[in-house]
């Protein structure tokens, strides 16, 4: 089972530019969550805060119950063996094979033999589909399969905690729906905590047990799916829906006198312009062959239940 982390009154800025201010959240143990953001928001610091990488300027994390931004380099070593972090590029090392590459947390942080090595390697090869690719290198593969062999290692020390920093960039729309099962079908056997940076919309409507979404140095909303998928928050409306009236401009913020005549001339035709844009998207599910343990159970029934409901109302 994966473990919660509470974040609390965080607040991160470089010299005299804050990043963001005042961040609390919980991301609830065994969950998949999703941060969004304009580019520049700072979600990747958010992330490598999260790690023990950045110092906060105040507020705690707590993970396991310990604030791990009190904790010494050595104390946070331990810590950071809880979590697996896919980087944006896989960052793998581009001189090892694959099975290398996956195999080196295994040989750095423990004292496990070859053979027992080459059980788990293969293991985590064979969940993110790469089996008879260990002797390739990174630069011989595609981007999508250089993200799962990250994900393979990031997965090699079972860690409780996931991050992923935009793992569908730079993936075309068919690998990005693989790469979304694959992060479902995962935190189905695994029961890790998740928690995914992206700017895949489709990704965060349909993947996601909870949505936050950073803005202006703040964190505008953070709670369940569905609370997100059907805001009135304009910020949070503009950017699942991805178009340029509301409150998010291309380098900065908009003035309010613009934001209020854009979104009224948006009126009614809102919906129209983005049909279903505040319809709630269907959770995508485990694949078949993978067991559901209860909490999916109590998820799909959650989804048939909503799809009985729209089959009655569109009836
Ligand atoms: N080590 C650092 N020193 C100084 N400034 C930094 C450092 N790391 C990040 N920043 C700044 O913090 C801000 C947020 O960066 P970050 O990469 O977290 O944004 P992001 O929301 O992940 O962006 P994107 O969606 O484009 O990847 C940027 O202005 C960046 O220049």
């Amino acid at each position: 089972m994966g473990v919660e982390i509470c974040v609390e009154g965080l607040t991160k800025s470089f010299g005299h530019q804050v990043i963001w201010q005042d961040v609390s959240l919980t991301l609830p143990a065994g969950e998949v969550s999703v941060m969004l953001g304009p580019s520049g928001t700072g979600k990747s610091v958010f992330l490598k805060t999260l790690v023990g990488l950045l110092k906060p300027d105040c507020g705690s994390v707590k993970i396991a119950g310990r604030d791990i931004t009190r904790l010494r380099e050595h104390e946070l070593y331990e810590v950071r063996k809880l979590f697996g972090v896919l980087f944006q590029d896989g960052a793998l090392f581009g001189s090892m094979n694959l099975y290398d590459n996956i195999a080196f947390p295994l040989r750095e942080h423990t004292r496990k033999s070859e053979s027992e090595i080459r059980r788990i390697v293969l293991e985590k090869m064979d969940m993110v589909g790469l089996i008879g690719s260990e002797g390739k290198l990174p630069g011989e593969i595609s981007g999508g399969m250089r993200k799962r062999a990250g994900l393979a290692r990031a997965l090699v020390l079972d860690p409780e905690i996931i991050l992923f920093d935009e793992p569908d960039s730079g993936l075309d729309p068919v690998r990005v729906a693989y790469l979304n099962q694959l992060i479902v079908d995962l935190n189905a056997q695994i029961d890790a905590t998740f928690l995914i940076v992206t700017h895949d919309i489709a990704s965060a409507r349909q993947v996601p047990d909870n949505i936050g979404l950073l803005f202006r140095r703040e964190l505008v909303m953070f709670g369940p799916r569905e609370e997100l998928l059907t805001s009135d928050e304009p910020v949070v409306r503009q950017f699942l829906n991805g178009r340029m009236q509301g409150p998010i401009g291309m380098a900065e913020e908009k003035d309010a006198t613009q934001v209020e005549q854009e979104l009224a001339a948006l009126g009614d035709g809102d919906t129209t312009q983005t049909p279903g844009s505040r319809a709630l998207t269907p959770r995508l599910l485990p694949g078949p062959g993978i067991t559901r343990p209860p909490r999916w159970e109590a998820i799909a029934r959650h989804e048939a239940e909503l799809r009985h409901r729209k089959a009655v109302a569109d009836a």
